[in-house]
């Protein structure tokens, strides 16, 4: 199983919106895989360039934006292939799909994309059967009467109930979560190896979004798909992922296997994220919100891009651009046998860059966590 290649490679892939403001480096070298039938997560808080890093696999970037670098290879095809030449100008390989393979071969039928509102992928004027008919016959060489069987039982599958009735009812005659089931229903027809979805369950009520989340489990489990799934919510990351990438800013700083990143947590901004989640153990009051404001990702900050709100950051993360790389050494080659996915970290904390002897920096995150220690320092200097 580990010597397989994995069904997406998606390496050092970068893209940037040409802005009047300037260059948004929105997603930036980002790296991960996904094995098959695995559930991947991509998470971290709202900006940090999820979205656009899941439009850039399926080549679904719009103008200003551009993918400028990197390679997306999934079942050994280029669904990007870019290198940015020193001069500036890109180079798409020949191995690269042009877009019309991409609509021809890929999308939708190898890999299908979820969107977190179902009335941006479903027309409010046509009936929801229709649609799903339709969707099944462009991409599957089935007759129309074929296809409607397919789909009230695709409704069926994703636990639509009676739905040879709803087949004939409107997209505003469901309700949100039944909706999305709609859009699962759809996303599965063309049987893909992956789903890629972006935040599907966010505007979801607790209940149902647990309800959608225990379906997309038994679905996966029948049908071997996997998944990509986009979420700021740490709590949907423990309840269904294998595997995690969490992104800050459009770098992934931490990734590992679920039970890795929940107990073994190696990058503050990653602490951070899991601090703000409710836990059994924990009261909402008690809960803390991750400090300051995420950085604009025109102007990055230099060094660590988490420098700025970083609880530990010292002055050596203002210089250091952190290598993205195993914590400890050794771990790799153990991990890298049993076929696991390895844990990677940006922090210059496991670097040897002398962060130990690097002055604490003042941040807003430093003054909120030291709370009454500072305020003590700070009283004992001005001497009061
Ligand atoms: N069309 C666009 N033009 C300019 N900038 C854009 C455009 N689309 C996205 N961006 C920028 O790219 C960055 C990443 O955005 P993205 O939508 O991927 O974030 P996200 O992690 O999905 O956040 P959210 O949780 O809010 O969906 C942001 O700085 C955003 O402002
Ligand atoms: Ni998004």
């Amino acid at each position: 199983m580990s010597h397989e290649e994995p069904l997406l490679k998606v390496e050092n892939l970068k893209t940037q919106f040409f802005t009047e403001e300037g260059t948004v480096r929105a997603v930036d070298g980002v790296s991960f895989e996904v094995q098959h039938g695995e559930l991947v997560g991509l998470v971290g808080e709202s900006g940090a360039g999820k979205s656009v890093a899941a439009q850039s696999i399926m080549r679904l970037v719009e103008e200003p934006g551009r993918i400028v670098d990197g390679t997306v290879t999934y079942k050994g095809r280029k669904l990007v292939d870019i290198e940015e030449r020193s001069d500036g100008t890109l180079e798409e390989s020949e191995e690269m799909l042009t877009q019309q393979e991409m609509r021809r071969d890929i999308r939708g039928k190898e890999i299908a994309i979820i969107f977190q509102d179902p009335m941006e992928s479903l027309n409010p004027v046509f009936k929801v059967g229709g649609q799903l008919r339709e969707f099944i016959e462009l991409n599957r060489d089935v007759s129309s009467a074929e296809a409607e069987e397919i789909a009230v039982d695709m409704l069926r599958e994703v636990g639509i109930p009676e739905p040879e009735k709803r087949y004939d009812e409107y997209p505003h005659q469901f309700s949100g979560g039944m909706r999305q089931r709609v859009l699962i229903a759809m996303a599965l027809a063309c049987e893909p190896s992956l789903i890629i979805a972006d935040e599907p369950t966010t505007a979801l009520d607790v209940t149902v979004e647990g309800q959608i989340l225990d379906l997309v489990e038994d679905l996966r489990e029948k049908y071997n798909t996997a998944f990509v799934w986009v979420t700021h919510d740490m709590g949907v990351v423990a309840e269904i992922c294998d595997s995690v990438n969490v992104m800050y800013l459009g770098e992934v700083i931490e990734q590992a296997e679920v039970e890795d990143l929940f107990y073994d947590t190696k990058h503050p901004y990653t602490e951070a994220l899991l601090r703000s989640i409710p836990r059994p153990d924990r009261t909402v009051e008690s809960l803390d919100p991750i400090s300051g404001v995420m950085p604009e990702a025109i102007n990055p900050p230099s060094g660590c891009r988490f420098h700025t709100r970083c609880p530990e950051a010292r002055e050596v993360c203002r210089e250091a651009h952190p290598k993205h790389g195993p914590p400890e050494e050794g771990v790799t080659d153990r991990e890298a046998a049993e076929g696991a996915t390895e844990h990677l970290v940006s922090c210059v904390k496991y670097e040897n860059v002398d962060y130990e002897h690097s002055e604490p920096l003042d941040n807003e995150s430093t003054e909120a966590f030291a709370g009454g220690l500072s305020e003590l320092r700070a009283g004992g200097d001005d001497g009061e």
